[in-house]
């Protein structure tokens, strides 16, 4: 409620307060195609580059025909859907921030498996109710285009996961052969973080008392494994406070440092909310080169289309062909269709004319992705601002949602990416990605006790289920490896 975000959501839950109805757009707004785009550009800033009508890349729309699914099964009649569930898939990138964003194309390897797991039967699993699921999700069919999808009866929408859908998962999982729970995969993606960081503290533990020098090689330990001072401070003063001068063994070092970070990621763990009173509501996707913006646009896309919302999805990454390509595979798979244009087009004007597509179609919800860019490079991080104001001219509380995307594997160069940012670009929430397989997961803390931002979601890994909310407790108990 402390967020500005969330407050919009609640006035237009009480009625329209824009001057652009809901349902009615906006005179402007419904101009033909693309003619608006110049006085926008023109109205957006004098001095920059905008482009001239008659450059305007053509904004082509495709639209993906559904997946073929066998017959739809019967879905219970729930009363209100959660417009929630499973996830996607990926490909792998730099750890330190190397300076990029070529005008060269390059070839980037699809970040799909499809040999090894084809992408109808994972998103069967995602979109399978879990509480009729009885046998392993993945042998029931689901319909990938729902015929009817259920929307949600109200305008605002939460991104979460059910309580229907950790049972299903914890009944998949007891099965033999069957895949992790979320929390188990969790602790297998953090695994390195917390084995370093449970052998470090053993290191100063055993048979030792609490005094002075163990709480400071502790300390020490802690920002090393990049949870930041703030956290290592407050780990080190809970258990001075309750347990110096004793025994203590690293078992329940681990579980006070479970307690403590729990207590700094609690207020940050907040559902994605959407508001679909703005029909689309607009989420933009920044973030550093590599961090995984297009896969998560998927993974979310794929979340979203299951919970019953209609999603377009813009390629705003107008630098990459490979990027845009991939795009378009995330659009197939999720039957979300893809607006993007060509090669070096101007993004804000892509932006625009997607937002008019969306509109058009009647989206619920628009994502847009964008170039990756290094937080140093003002020129890029100019164009980024950019899109924001362009959007704004279409619905001046566009963009709505401003998800930032994290490498975990960067380490403390995350900080400063967050700091940027959300001041060029006015972030508003964050996804972690990578943590699967990295020593540096405690760099979520970190950000979190530093810049406040809702996180709002977590990647563990390149699959379509590999993205999940982000829950404080889990990940305090998986990175202090305690059970
Ligand atoms: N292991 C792992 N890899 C991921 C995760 N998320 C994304 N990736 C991989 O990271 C690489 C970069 O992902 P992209 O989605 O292309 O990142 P991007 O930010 O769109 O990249 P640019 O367009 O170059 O800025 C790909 O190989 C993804 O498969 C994750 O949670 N875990």
């Amino acid at each position: 409620m402390a967020l500005g975000f969330i407050k919009k959501i609640f006035s237009f839950g009480k009625k329209e307060v824009d001057e652009v109805p809901a349902e009615a757009p906006a005179p402007a707004l419904e101009a033909p195609v693309h003619p608006t785009i110049e006085q926008v550009y023109e109205d957006t800033t004098a001095q920059e580059a905008l482009p001239v009508p008659g450059e305007a890349e053509p904004v082509e729309t495709k639209f993906v025909e559904p997946v073929p699914v066998a017959e739809p099964a019967p879905v219970a009649a729930e009363p209100e859907p959660e417009p929630v569930l499973a996830p996607i898939v990926p490909e792998t990138i730099l750890a330190e921030p190397e300076p990029v964003v070529p005008p060269v194309e390059e070839e980037l390897p699809i970040p799909f498996n499809a040999a090894e797991e084809p992408f109808e039967q994972t998103l069967a699993e995602a979109l399978t109710p879990p509480v009729h699921v009885p046998e392993p999700v993945i042998d029931v069919p689901a319909p990938v285009e729902p015929v009817a999808p259920a929307k949600p009866a109200s305008s605002k929408v939460t991104v979460t996961r059910t309580v229907e859908e950790k049972k299903a998962e914890e009944q998949v999982s007891a099965e033999p052969e069957k895949r992790l729970t979320w929390f188990e995969r969790l602790r297998k993606g953090l695994a390195r973080s917390s084995q370093q960081l449970g052998d470090s503290i053993g290191g100063i533990f055993t048979r030792r008392k609490l005094d002075e020098d163990t709480l400071q090689d502790l300390e020490d330990v802690l920002i090393q494994a990049d949870l930041g001072m703030e956290t290592a401070i407050r780990i080190t003063g809970s258990l001075s406070a309750t347990r110096y001068g004793k025994d203590i063994s690293s078992e329940e070092v681990r579980t006070i440092m479970a307690t403590e970070i729990e207590k700094v990621l609690g207020p940050v763990a907040k559902p994605l909310e959407l508001d679909l009173s703005h029909k689309p509501h607009v989420i933009l996707v920044v973030g550093v080169n590599g961090t995984g913006k297009t896969t998560t646009i998927g993974k979310l896309a794929a979340k979203l289309t299951a919970g019953g919302l209609s999603v377009m999805l813009a390629a705003g990454d107008t630098f990459r062909a490979a990027a845009i390509e991939q795009l378009h595979i995330w659009g197939k798979r999720t039957g979300a269709p893809v607006v993007s244009s060509k090669l070096g087009a101007d993004a804000a004007g892509l932006a625009y004319d997607a937002w008019k597509q969306a509109k058009e179609a009647g989206s619920d919800v628009l994502i847009i992705d964008t170039a990756g860019r290094l937080q140093n490079r003002t020129e890029l991080m100019d164009e980024l601002a950019k899109i924001v104001r362009v959007l704004g001219k279409n619905d001046p509380e566009a963009p709505h949602t401003v998800l930032q995307t994290l490498d975990a594997t960067t380490g403390q160069n995350a900080l400063n990416q967050v700091e940027i940012f959300k001041n060029i670009a006015g972030v508003n929430g964050l996804v972690m990605t990578k943590l699967d397989g990295t020593a540096r997961g405690g760099i979520l803390v970190a950000i979190s006790a530093k810049h406040k931002l809702p996180v709002y979601f977590i990647g563990v890994g390149e699959q379509v289920d590999d993205l999940e909310p982000f829950a404080a407790k889990d990940f305090a108990k998986a990175i202090a490896g305690v059970a």
